[in-house]
């Protein structure tokens, strides 16, 4: 008989990202969740936090209260709290942290966590930019444990966000990338509703991420390294006084948000060199471009901070406390636009 849960997460590290990664593996029926955090009050966090990240329609109707849902979850072992490192990872087939983009301390954890497991249970770490290979560097057994760790960096929130940038180690098996990337695919979307004693064999309908895979490890990924170079010159516009963060933001969100929405950078550029395409686009460009790329912004988070002043007051100036209302109502508009791109998919 197929065992009930076939995979058991041990999920370790419960802040921001963390609690939205147990909101994401809930969907998943055939999936057990045990939860480590050292934070004494983490259980109060799940509890204050979770139910936001779950569709309002099973946080309400079907358990009557949120903390009724969070019981219900434990009660049917979908959810486990665990108060020690070694009892989370007790019978773990995956291993996800979520702890603090420390590379001494995710270090440290992985020694801790390899000698706890076993070597069939697979590794993943939420890093945004800590390569696996120096994760597991200082592990006992570090090139057994290199050939489980990959890191499989979400971007946030992930219980709403498409891409899992999948990271592999150079001695990381080859089937522990195929395994990440079958896992992911098979967890729904946010409207679905977590799985309560569904167990193994429910059909599990999947189709909302996408596992994306690089060849060779590079510090910060790509999303990162992407999106840190637009930080940059942001910043360095800003601290120029060339446009506002606010009217920056505007820029953004009025034109190459909707576009990557739809078309990513290459896709749109070929689109826009005519018909040459993007060959014809980087030639007629060229000049402007290279002129623009020659002169792009230096500015440095440990360097000169006017910029930085400017830049964290304007953008507090622009949008005070980031309230829980505001941060759901942006979440929500992320979710409609997520929910567009899968219907569109197929064009994309
Ligand atoms: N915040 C974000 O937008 C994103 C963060 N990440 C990555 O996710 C990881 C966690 O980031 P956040 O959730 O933002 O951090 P956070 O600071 O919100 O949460 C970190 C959690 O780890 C716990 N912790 C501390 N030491 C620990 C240990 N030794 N073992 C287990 N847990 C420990 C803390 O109590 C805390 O609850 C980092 O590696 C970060 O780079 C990835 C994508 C997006
Ligand atoms: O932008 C994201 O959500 C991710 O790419 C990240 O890794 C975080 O922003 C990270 O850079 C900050 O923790």
């Amino acid at each position: 008989m197929a065992e009930e849960y076939p995979h058991k997460i041990a999920l370790v590290g419960l802040g921001t990202i963390g609690l939205s990664m147990l909101a994401m593996h809930l969907r998943r029926p055939d999936t057990t969740i045990t939860v480590y955090d050292p934070r004494p009050d983490y259980e109060s966090q799940i509890r204050d936090t979770l139910p936001s990240l779950l569709p309002q329609s099973q946080t309400k109707s079907q358990s009557g209260s949120e903390s009724n849902q969070i019981d219900t979850l434990i009660s049917t072992s979908r959810l486990k709290l665990a108060t020690s490192l070694a009892s989370a990872l007790h019978n773990a087939t995956i291993v996800q942290e979520q702890s603090p983009e420390v590379t001494a301390s995710k270090q440290a954890l992985w020694k801790e966590i390899s000698k706890l497991t076993g070597p069939d249970t697979h590794l993943w770490s939420s890093s945004s930019g800590i390569p696996a290979s120096v994760q597991s560097a200082t592990c006992d057994d570090a090139d057994r444990v290199a050939e489980r760790l990959l890191v499989a960096h979400p971007f946030n929130p992930p219980h709403v966000m498409p891409l899992v940038e999948v990271v592999p180690g150079p001695r990381t098996k080859v089937g522990r990338v195929g395994f990440v990337r079958e896992y992911f695919g098979g967890i729904p979307g946010p409207g679905t509703c977590p799985g309560t004693g569904a167990g193994a064999g429910t059909e599990v309908e999947g189709g909302h991420y996408r596992a994306i895979t690089l060849n060779k490890e590079i510090p910060g990924f790509v999303g990162n390294r992407l999106a840190f170079a637009l930080l940059r010159e942001a910043c360095y516009l800003v601290g120029e006084g060339i446009v506002s963060a606010k009217d920056l933001d505007s820029i953004v969100t009025a034109s190459l948000g909707p576009r990557w929405a739809g078309s990513g950078v290459f896709e749109s550029y070929h689109a826009g060199g005519g018909e040459g395409g993007i060959g014809a686009f980087l030639q007629k460009l060229a000049p402007t471009i290279q002129d623009v790329w020659g002169k792009l912004g230096q500015v440095d988070i440990e360097g000169e901070q006017g910029w930085k002043d400017l830049v964290v007051g304007q953008t507090e100036e622009a949008y005070g406390d980031y309230t829980p209302e505001r941060r759901k109502k942006k979440e929500e508009m992320l979710g409609e636009v997520v929910e567009m791109q899968k219907k569109k998919w197929a064009e994309l």
